[in-house]
C-alpha cells in the first residue's frame, strides 16, 4: 500500500444546478448536493478509508462537503487546513453569468475555450495555468510532503482547482486535459509512490459531469 491522497470535488451547489459560472462566488450545496457529498463520505468509509489530515478552499460548497464526509466516517474531529490556493478558478467577468446565455452571446466554441482550455483566461478572470500556478505550489509545499510521510490527507475542492492538480498528478499534456472533467461527490482516490508518482487511481462513485 502506497501514501493514500484522495481528491473531491464539492457536492452540486445552488449555482451548479442553476447553470452559472461559480467561480470565487459563494454558492452552497443544494439538497442533492447535500446527498453527494454524504455518499461520497458512505463510499470512503465502505472501502475502509480513514483520515489524519483535510485540505479545503474557504468557499463554503467544499467546506460543507468536506464536513459532511468528515461526519459520515466518524471523523468530526480531523484537522481541517482551509486554504483560498485551493479555491475554484476565478471566472473573472463571467461569474454569475448564466452558461447557456454566455453559448448564445459568444458562441458554444468560444465558451468551451474558456471552460477547459489550458491557458486562455475567461476575461477579467483565471487560465487552468493561472489555477495551477497557484495550486501546485501549495500542494508541493503543503500537502504532498504530509502524504509522503505517510498521513492519509483528504483533499475537499473544486472542478477546476481538481482539474490542474490532476493535469499534473496524471501527466496530461494541454490537449488531453480539455476532456478532462471532475464529477461532483465522486472520491478520486491514489496511492502515490514514496517519491510522489502515482501507483494507482480508481474513482469510487461514477457519476455524469455536470
Ligand atoms: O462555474 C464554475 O465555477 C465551474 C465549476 O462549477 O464551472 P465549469 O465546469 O464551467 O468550469
Amino acid at each position: 500500500m502506497g501514501n493514500l491522497l484522495v481528491l473531491v470535488r464539492h457536492g452540486q451547489s445552488d449555482w451548479n444546478e442553476k447553470n452559472l459560472f461559480t467561480g470565487w462566488r459563494d454558492p452552497d450545496l443544494t439538497e442533492k448536493g447535500i446527498e453527494e457529498a454524504k455518499a461520497a463520505g458512505r463510499a470512503l468509509k465502505e472501502a475502509g478509508y480513514t483520515f489524519d489530515v483535510s485540505y479545503t478552499s474557504v468557499l463554503t460548497r467544499a467546506q460543507h462537503t468536506n464536513d459532511l464526509i468528515l461526519a459520515e466516517l466518524g471523523q468530526e474531529d480531523l484537522p481541517v487546513i482551509r486554504d483560498q490556493a485551493l479555491n475554484e478558478r476565478d471566472y473573472g467577468d463571467l461569474s454569475g453569468l448564466n452558461k447557456d446565455d454566455a453559448r448564445e452571446k459568444w458562441g458554444e466554441e468560444q465558451v468551451h475555450i474558456w471552460r477547459r482550455s489550458y491557458d486562455i483566461p475567461p476575461p477579467g478572470g483565471e487560465s487552468l495555468k493561472d489555477t495551477a500556478a497557484r495550486v501546485l505550489p501549495y500542494f508541493e509545499k503543503e500537502i504532498l510532503p504530509r502524504v509522503l510521510k505517510g498521513e492519509r490527507v483528504l483533499v475537499a475542492a473544486h472542478g477546476n482547482s481538481l482539474r490542474s492538480l490532476v493535469m499534473q498528478l496524471d501527466k496530461l499534456n494541454q490537449e488531453e486535459v480539455i476532456a478532462l472533467n471532475i464529477a461532483t461527490g465522486a472520491p478520486i482516490v491514489y496511492e502515490l509512490s514514496d517519491k510522489g508518482e502515482v501507483l494507482s487511481k480508481k474513482i469510487l462513485i461514477e457519476r455524469d459531469y455536470s
